[in-house]
């Protein structure tokens, strides 16, 4: 189906774009009160995953009331782990627990390389409805973890500051630290080419733990799989996401996707010149910036759209927007963007 606004699709390609695109990692959720509706309604988080016709229904609430430039799927990161074996559960207020973490021999051969079609059904059919309801509106974009990413949650069990269980395992034992990033990409992998079947308009890879490795370590043991599941994905743009990789910017150079996004700690030209001119780059507001005044938030904005320039920009925020922060803030965030972002242009 032809879509009616395909701005982010022409950014991420490079192409000419009358005007920079707009989207927020995190957009669906607790920042909006018709969210937390949905939510309340059901037993918790999971149940709102594994419903398609509700994911569905939260995915498209951002871009009736935020009026945003994309969608993006509502699932999680962690169903990939979850298909693959090693359940998890979400915890109010905490976060993310795996009962069961995988740390030795033992614990991975209990795991397997998940078929997307039998283990993640809910996802696919939630990309079908919205894609049905959407009637080309926007993109849909659609996201998994990056290995490594994942890989930590799976090994720690939990959130952590450090992950030093997961990544004390890179130097304890490397070699089950590969099997298990192996079996991790194999699933995602045929888990986005399944995405990309159902509709998904644009890939993003999110690997948010990127930035409490070394670089050598990230170079051994996240970049490779990157770089494969990148070179899978051969019909729709994808984006890599990697929060704190600064160090890595040269790397992602080279990675067969059009665009790379930035954290609120990485300075736009320094990327820009590292990047090279052949990809776009998204991002990169503090998030904090939107607990600000409005008219803090239009001249941040603005001051951030001129130093990514016109074209090859997908402005977003440098991370997932806060819950707390209000939605008042996200619309002048958006709406900076679109008045600023074509005059920019113009
Ligand atoms: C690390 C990570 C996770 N999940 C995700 C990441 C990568 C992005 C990042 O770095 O933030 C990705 C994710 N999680 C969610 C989305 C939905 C789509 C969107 O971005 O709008 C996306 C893209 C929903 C969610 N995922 C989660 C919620 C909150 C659960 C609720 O509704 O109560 C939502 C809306 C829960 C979650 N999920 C995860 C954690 C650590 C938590 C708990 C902390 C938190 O709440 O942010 C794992």
């Amino acid at each position: 189906m032809q879509l009616k606004n395909d701005l982010l699709i022409r950014a991420a390609k490079g192409e000419t774009v009358e005007r920079t695109p707009v989207w927020l990692m995190r957009q669906a959720g607790r920042i909006l009160p018709e969210y937390r509706a949905v939510r309340e309604s059901l037993s918790g988080f999971k149940e709102l995953v594994e419903t398609p016709e509700l994911a569905a229904e939260v995915t498209i609430q951002p871009v009736d009331i935020l009026d945003v430039d994309a969608a993006i799927i509502f699932s999680d990161i962690l169903v990939v782990p979850e298909a693959m074996g090693c359940t998890y559960e979400m915890i109010e207020k905490r976060g993310p627990l795996f009962p069961n973490t995988i740390r030795t021999e033992a614990d991975l051969k209990k795991l397997r390389v998940a078929d997307p079609h039998e283990h993640l059904h809910y996802v696919l059919d939630a990309i079908k409805i919205t894609k049905k309801a959407l009637n080309g509106r926007v993109p849909l974009i659609g996201f998994a973890g990056a290995p490594w990413t994942i890989l930590a949650y799976m090994v720690e069990g939990s959130g952590s500051k450090t992950f030093s269980q997961a990544r004390g395992m890179l130097y304890t034992n490397p070699k089950l630290a590969h099997q298990l990033l192996r079996m991790i990409t194999d699933t995602t992998i045929a888990y986005l080419k399944a995405q990309v079947e159902a509709g998904a308009n644009l890939i993003q890879i999110f690997d948010s733990w990127a930035g409490i490795l070394s670089p050598a370590l990230y170079r051994e043991f996240a970049l490779p799989y990157i770089s494969e599941m990148c070179d899978a994905i051969t019909t729709v743009p994808v984006t890599v996401f990697a929060k704190g990789a600064f160090f890595a910017m040269e790397d992602f150079s080279k990675l067969n996707c059009e665009t790379i996004g930035l954290d609120w700690n990485m300075d736009i030209s320094k990327a820009r010149k590292e990047v090279g001119p052949n990809k776009t780059l998204q991002g990169n507001m503090d998030p904090c910036l939107l607990y600000s005044s409005f008219e803090n938030i239009q001249r941040e904005t603005i001051n951030m759209l001129k130093e990514f320039g016109p074209q090859r920009h997908i402005a977003n925020l440098g991370h997932g927007v806060y819950p707390d922060t209000d939605p008042e803030k996200v619309k002048c965030f958006v709406q900076t963007v679109k008045e600023y972002g074509s005059i920019i242009n113009g």
